[in-house]
């Protein structure tokens, strides 16, 4: 952190890195609990006992599904490639009908619709024929999410060695997917080295935006600035929810030409500006009443995010608005997103962490902002959103 920084929570301070305290009641009956599950002859005992055998079984299915994510994920890889989904949309299908459309063997086909119903993706119909099932359902007209889906192929391959992640590996496919994290010059990237991240971007940004403008209502300002923009999905978005709203887009020369092509094709060109640069180095655009930093400010180590955010207050008037979102850590009910998900992409990636509302709080409080909220979303899986005022 920089020096002479009021932000005093330090990375991951109260997230089991911090300071040991003393050990509590509830700690010392929660170890007298793990040492009786670590035992072998325990176990065996617990799950013959009808009182017990119930938390048992919930638990081996639990570290099950522990140990076998991988292969879900990758039943869900295949539906996706093979328009599994899309496929089901139009009506209930037998597993000959599946094989021939996506040209798989009649067995390979079975296998994996019956593995599909299994994960809740599929479901088992009448006459032997495989609907859509909840889960499965609710990947149809999500291109966004087929996209994710699709580009964890790169984020698997990294995975395959989780330990060499965790000790520092470079080279990864996603260092490569994402060169801006660690490639130095990112105002030097080219169109080519864009246009994957760009593109991923752009087909996942309708979830984040409809998340963040049902929670937030930009009716109130007259001029948005959107850092880290992307394609301008969220600002066309933004438009389209504050029809008399000035639009200002701020990224990498190379995205921010893929975005001034979008915002034009959308109609908005009389409305929108986009300037081209790089934010931890050029002065952002000033005139804007609020800006936005949409999945942004996670991509940053400490002083790199706490550089963001000192530029955007100071693109600001005083009593300015800063809009925050992207996924953050601890979120209630989502918790293993922000840890895990995001804690090893972001490994992998090579730069960046996601933090918890406390933590983006004390480092807005350092960059010069005030009255930090925390604002609630439909649904905080996708994103987290936060507000302050330049003070
Ligand atoms: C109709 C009747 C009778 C009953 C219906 C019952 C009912 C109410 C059912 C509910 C149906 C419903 C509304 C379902 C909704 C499902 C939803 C909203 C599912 C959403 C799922 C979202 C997912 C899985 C999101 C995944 C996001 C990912 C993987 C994001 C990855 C982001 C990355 C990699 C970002 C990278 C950027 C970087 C580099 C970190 O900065
Ligand atoms: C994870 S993407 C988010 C894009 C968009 N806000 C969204 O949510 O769809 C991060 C964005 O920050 C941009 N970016 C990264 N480093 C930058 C820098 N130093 N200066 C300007 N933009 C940068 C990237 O080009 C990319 O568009």
């Amino acid at each position: 952190m920089a020096a002479g920084s009021t932000a005093q929570a330090a990375p991951g301070e109260g997230r089991g890195f911090g300071p040991a305290s003393g050990a509590s009641l509830l700690d010392r009956v929660r170890d007298w609990r793990d040492r009786m599950v670590a035992d072998p002859m325990f176990r065996s005992w617990a799950a013959r006992f009808p009182l017990t055998r119930p938390v048992a079984r919930r638990r081996a299915r639990a570290l099950f599904d522990l140990c076998a994510g991988f292969v879900y994920s990758q039943v869900l890889a295949a539906c996706v490639r093979l328009r599994v989904f899309d496929l089901l949309s139009d009506g209930p299908k037998t597993s000959q009908a599946v094989a021939a459309r996506t040209d798989l063997p009649p067995e390979a086909a079975v296998r994996l619709l019956e593995a599909a119903a299994a994960l809740g993706l599929a479901a088992r119909r009448s006459g032997g024929r495989y609907g859509l099932g909840p889960l499965g359902a609710a990947m149809v007209g999500n291109p966004g999410l087929a996209a994710m889906v699709e580009h964890h192929a790169v984020f698997y391959a990294d995975l395959r060695d989780p330990v060499a992640l965790l000790r520092g590996a470079t080279g990864t496919g996603l260092a490569r997917y994402w060169p801006y994290a660690t490639g130095g010059a990112a105002a030097g990237l080219g169109p080519l080295e864009v246009t994957a991240y760009s593109a991923l971007m752009a087909a996942s940004q309708p979830l984040v935006a409809e998340e963040v403008l049902g929670a937030y209502d930009l009716r109130r300002h007259r001029c948005l600035l959107d850092v880290g923009g992307g394609e301008g999905g969220f600002l066309c978005a933004a438009g389209a929810a504050a029809p008399d709203l000035r639009l200002v887009l701020f990224d990498l020369p190379a995205v921010a030409e893929r975005a001034r092509a979008r915002l034009d094709a959308a109609g908005l060109s009389s409305r929108a500006t986009v300037a081209g640069g790089d934010f931890l180095a050029d002065a952002l655009p000033t005139g804007a009443d609020i800006v936005s930093l949409v999945r942004v400010l996670h991509d940053h180590d400490e002083d790199g995010a706490l550089a963001l955010l000192r530029a955007v207050r100071r693109a600001l008037p005083p009593g300015g608005t800063l809009l925050l979102a992207e996924p953050m850590s601890g979120t209630p009910g989502a918790e293993p997103v922000g840890e895990a998900y995001f804690g090893f992409y972001l490994l992998a990636m090579g730069r960046g962490r996601p933090r918890t509302p406390a933590e983006i709080g004390a480092l807005l409080r350092a960059a010069g902002f005030a009255d930090t909220r925390p604002r609630r979303t439909s649904t905080p899986l996708l994103t987290g959103l936060m507000t302050a005022r330049a003070a």
